[in-house]
């Protein structure tokens, strides 16, 4: 259908199914309000369906997460192998041949065989960036191919990548050693033109590219550099940052690249296992079951919500914190801590929720995945996070509060902001309700106060007069407003940590400039 048909439509049916194609704007969900109750994705991605319109019109979304996986690893394999061995070039060059013998057509065509040749797999290295469902397939394929897989995933526990006989390394590292770079991240604030000219320039020369991920994860306008350069040998690729691409995209039409269509579902086994995924969870939904995969449904029932809504966005904020304070190197998040400081005993408050919304805060930055209150767990365990619970009781100023506090803890893992590590060696975040509202109040052995309801920078800092006005300065010249500044120290005149809530988010240059300032020692910027 076209969008004009869709919207002339949608609003004879109570659900809808589409794949990445269909555009599930805020107009069509407007135009199914009344009817409209469920949007089925068949397929991962949902960056097709505007989340915030559906849940504001009441439609439930939701995808199928598994079934498309080895369609896309083949997909994946399939680009690599018939890039290394120019098959679409030589396969265009050699039908010009013949159908000049079928229709009038200049003799373009040729039987080459020295200009097609390609190179071997066997023994050279694929570096596979992203080791999660498509991610870790690819790599299992690959060593059948007699390649050496190294892998870059931070949030990937490093014993799954072993057990495939893979090698998980920091992002330099991979690019650097890669003879083969196979894109397998999902597209995040993080992962936009993460292949850039900076990282093109850090790779062999002579490096070839295979992307089925998303287009937005290479700045397009470099990869042409690089491949023009000869520092990019081939491209082959499945996803485009404007699908479709323009026609005289300059990507597409360079004689080293293979392209194809978002074709790494298009398998008739893949789309007849999404069909059923997507079938039964749409029947489920329908039927007001909670569905397993189900994007932005409730985590729970209203009433059970109100007493602990402020706790459960503190739960997932937390998370949310911790997760990007994971350094790049990989090796993953091994153990999570959450430990909840209550009155009330264990009949009295079902940690469940709170345990799933820190899985959702851990999780979803950083990877395709969805977390609700029924995949909770699986997820964690899927993606190898090993979440452990303490209570610690305490009598509670406010009596009717379910909680004091709320700790979350990443053990065994490297941090971006060294602040936030704990005197343990692990990532620490704690946090409590005030007046209703989420508030960050420790950050590693610092203890700080400020509101969690816009964006976030952590600065440590040589504790002195001034710093806060510094920073403010610098915020305030380039019209970024702060919401909330606290400063925590452990002792007068050593350490201290400045914890800065900002409306806006503050460009690269901003950050450098505070960066910049001599007595702070390093700085973080967190999304909220
Ligand atoms: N071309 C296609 O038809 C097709 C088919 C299926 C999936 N996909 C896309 O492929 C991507 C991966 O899908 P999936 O099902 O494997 O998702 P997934 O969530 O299972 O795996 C993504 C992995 O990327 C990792 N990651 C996150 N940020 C990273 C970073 N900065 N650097 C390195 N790794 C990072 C995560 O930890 C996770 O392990 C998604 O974008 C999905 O939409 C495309
Ligand atoms: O996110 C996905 O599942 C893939 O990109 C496949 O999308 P498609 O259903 O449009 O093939």
């Amino acid at each position: 259908m076209s969008p004009a048909e869709l919207l002339a439509k949608v609003a004879q049916f109570d659900a809808l199914i589409v794949r990445s194609g269909t555009k599930v704007t805020r107009e069509v969900l407007e135009a199914g309000r009344g009817r409209l109750r469920v949007v089925g994705r068949a397929g991962v991605g949902i960056d097709n369906v505007d989340l915030q319109a559906a849940t504001e019109a009441g439609c439930l979304v939701v995808n199928a997460p598994t079934a498309n996986t080895v369609a896309a690893a083949e997909h994946g394999i399939a680009l690599l192998a018939s890039m290394a061995r120019n098959v679409s070039q030589a396969d265009a060059a050699l039908k010009a041949v013949y159908s000049r013998t079928l229709t009038v057509f200049t003799a373009q065509g040729k039987w080459q065989r020295t200009k097609y040749v390609g190179v071997s797999l066997v023994g050279k290295t694929l570096a596979v960036m992203g080791f999660g469902k498509v991610g870790s397939e690819v790599a299992r394929r690959a060593k059948g191919l007699g390649m050496h897989v190294i892998a870059h995933d931070p949030y990937a526990p490093a014993d799954r990548a072993r057990a495939i006989g893979a090698e998980l390394v920091s992002f330099d590292e991979a690019i650097g050693r890669a003879d083969f770079i196979s894109l397998h991240m999902p597209l995040t604030p993080a992962t936009s033109k993460v292949f850039n000219d900076e990282s093109f320039a850090k790779m062999k020369n002579g490096v070839r590219i295979i992307n089925v991920a998303r287009g937005g994860v290479i700045d397009e306008d470099a990869l042409v550099r690089a491949l023009d350069s000869g520092k990019v040998a081939q491209a082959a690729l499945d996803v485009f940052t404007e699908e479709p691409p323009a026609k005289d995209s300059k990507l597409v039409l360079h004689e080293n690249v293979t392209v194809t269509p978002h074709l790494g579902a298009s398998t008739v086994e893949a789309q007849e296992g999404v069909a059923i995924e997507i079938a039964e969870a749409v029947v489920g939904a329908l039927r007001g079951e909670l569905a397993a995969t189900a994007v932005n449904a409730p985590m729970v029932p209203a009433e059970v919500m109100s007493e602990l809504a402020p706790y459960v966005s503190l739960a997932e904020k937390l998370g949310k914190l911790a997760v990007q304070l994971v350094a790049g190197e990989s090796g993953g998040i091994k153990g999570v801590k959450v430990v909840y400081t209550t009155a009330r005993g264990p009949d009295d408050l079902d940690t469940r929720l709170l345990r799933a919304m820190v899985t959702k805060g851990i999780v979803e930055p950083v990877s395709s995945t969805f977390v609700n209150l029924v995949n909770a767990d699986y997820t964690a365990k899927q993606r190898g996070l090993r979440i452990t619970e303490e209570r610690v009781s305490h009598e509670s100023p406010v009596a009717e509060a379910p909680l004091e506090s709320i700790q979350v803890r990443l053990s065994h893992v490297q941090s971006k902001f060294a602040g936030a590590i704990s005197d343990g060696g692990d990532i620490v975040l704690e946090g409590r309700v005030k007046y209703g509202v989420p508030h960050l109040t420790v950050v590693g052995p610092y203890e700080v106060d400020v509101s969690l309801e816009g964006n976030l920078i952590l600065c440590r800092q040589i504790d002195q007069p001034g710093m806060i006005g510094k920073v403010g300065n610098i915020l305030g010249q380039t019209n970024v407003n702060i919401s909330f500044m606290s400063v925590g120290r452990t002792f007068r005149g050593k350490q201290a940590i400045m914890a800065i809530g900002v409306d806006e988010e503050p460009d690269k240059e901003t950050l450098e400039h505070i960066g910049h300032i001599p007595a702070i020692e390093e700085f973080v910027f967190l999304e909220l």
